[in-house]
């Protein structure tokens, strides 16, 4: 018997700054210089395994443009991690970072497992944003934090996988939901979903 456990994870951050290229990287290991700006939200999974568990991703990719704010508190309501993504290169994004984290704080699930991700980490050369910076801000919340590419494929699995120990301090006395039928699957699997308490 195979045990799946399912994060459900959601992707913050201001428009432009990678989120949907980060998620894209992950899930389908692939990068597109024309990807279009997220309208509402996206959804994406990825299974992976580990150990004799089998962790399932449910992602969710949020739009970062102002007028779609208010949809947020919907995907991160319930969420046991948040991804809150700035752009290396530019200042305003890591501001915008900061609100994000104020708005979790205040109306987010109260356990929720917070990853700042850097993006762009390619583009180094004209960065606005200090690794300090972020790594001072993140300690003095309580968050992970690593700079990524989505282009280059730099740290994005280890981003997922912070999120994953992350959860697991969190959760480690789990309780489990009744054996379930996956379609497809000869072998019984027990999903166990992970959510913010
Ligand atoms: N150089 C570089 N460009 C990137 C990287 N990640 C994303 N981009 C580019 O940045 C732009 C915006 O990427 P998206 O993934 O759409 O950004 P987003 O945060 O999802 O934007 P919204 O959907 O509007 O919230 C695109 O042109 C991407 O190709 C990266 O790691 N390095």
């Amino acid at each position: 018997m195979m045990a799946i456990r399912e994060l459900k994870v959601c992707l913050l951050g201001d428009t432009g700054v990678g989120k949907s290229s980060i998620v894209c990287r992950f899930v389908q290991d692939h990068f597109d210089h024309n990807i279009s700006p997220t309208i509402g939200a996206s959804f994406m999974t990825k299974t992976v395994p580990c150990g004799n568990e089998l962790h399932k991703f449910l992602i969710w990719d949020t739009a970062g443009q102002e007028r779609f704010h208010s949809l947020a508190p919907m995907y991160y309501r319930g969420s046991a991690a948040a991804v809150i993504v700035y752009d290396i290169t530019k200042q305003d994004s890591f501001h915008t970072l900061k609100k994000w984290v104020k708005e979790l704080k205040e109306h987010g699930p109260e356990n929720i497992v917070m990853a700042i991700a850097g993006n762009k980490c390619d583009l180094s050369d004209i960065r606005e944003v200090p690794l300090k910076d972020a790594k001072e801000y993140a300690e003095s919340i309580g968050a992970v934090v690593v700079e990524t590419s989505a282009k280059n494929a730099i740290n994005i699995e280890e981003l997922f996988q912070g999120i994953k120990w992350g959860i697991a301090d969190l959760y480690a006395p789990q309780s489990s939901v009744p054996e379930t039928n996956v379609p497809g699957r000869k072998d019984t699997v027990k999903v166990v979903r992970v959510k913010a308490l």
